[in-house]
């Protein structure tokens, strides 16, 4: 869909009134693109809900969970689906990136929204930890997972980041991109042994870092060694081309 009508969307008023705890909206007043990934440079809303699961060292959005640094009250509010298809379908854009956070911890209360999402004509690619295996009614045609592991030299435990059960359901689902953060040659090696014990393919490699000085640092690091692989890079062009700014 590349109007931006208002589109009637079926939905039943128990599940438009269903409420999703929401950190930022971003993307309809002021422009970006999806940065990350396989649809890296695409125009993109996102929807980026609060709350995450895990507790990364390096997570460069505290603001959805930490909350000895942040105040829940100040950094999210309840929105309705019926509120976010609104907002969302008041765009031309076509791709909704929904991000956190971990948003699939409120994957029951996502199912009618996604619906609602594809019913206007959107795509929508999740942005997840791969800790949670996705409902099958999210695992449909116009939805991606961009699965998005947490290795230890990232700040997080791996007995907690890496749930085999649901990193195979991912990779069942034909739906998935695995997108490794990674700042060194030995942080391949690791993905590789991941990958391998997991059988996680596509593999996506994105260089760490939250300056454009950091992100060139490391993609001059890590691109031959990728590119010997065989697998897919992709930078961080919201901080290249936004600074990191909150909300681009
Ligand atoms: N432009 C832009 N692209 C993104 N892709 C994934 C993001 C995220 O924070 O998950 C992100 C983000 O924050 N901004
Ligand atoms: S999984 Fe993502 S949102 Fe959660 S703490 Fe780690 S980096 Fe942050
Ligand atoms: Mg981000």
């Amino acid at each position: 869909m590349t109007t931006s009508e208002p589109v009637d969307i079926d939905l039943a008023a128990g599940d438009a009134a269903l409420r999703l705890i929401v950190a930022e909206c971003f993307g309809v007043e002021v422009p970006t693109f999806q940065g990350e990934g396989p649809s890296c440079g695409h125009p993109a809303l996102f929807i980026r809900l609060s709350r995450c699961n895990l507790t990364c060292t390096k997570c460069d959005t505290k603001y959805t969970w930490d909350w000895s640094r942040f105040d829940p009250r100040k950094e999210s509010t309840k929105r309705t689906v019926v509120d976010l298809l609104a907002w969302a379908t008041s765009s031309p854009v076509e791709l909704v990136v929904i991000t956190g956070g971990e948003p699939l911890l409120q994957q029951t209360r996502l199912v009618p929204l996604v619906r609602g999402l594809l019913a206007a004509g959107k795509r929508v690619e999740f942005e997840t930890n791969g800790t949670l295996a996705p409902m099958p009614e999210l695992a449909v045609d116009g939805v991606l997972f961009n699965v998005s592991p947490k290795i230890t030299s990232f700040g997080m435990d791996e007995a907690k980041s890496v749930v085999p059960a649901a990193l195979e359901a991912f990779a069942a689902s034909g739906r998935a991109a695995f997108k490794f953060v990674a700042s060194s040659v030995a942080d391949l090696d690791h993905i590789a042994e991941l990958a391998n014990a997991h059988r996680l393919a596509p593999v996506w490699v994105m260089p760490e870092g939250t300056t454009a000085e950091a992100i060139t640092a490391a993609t001059r690091v890590l691109a031959d060694a990728v590119s010997a692989r065989h697998w897919h890079f992709t930078t961080r062009l919201h901080v290249l081309a936004f600074a990191d700014a909150r909300g681009r």
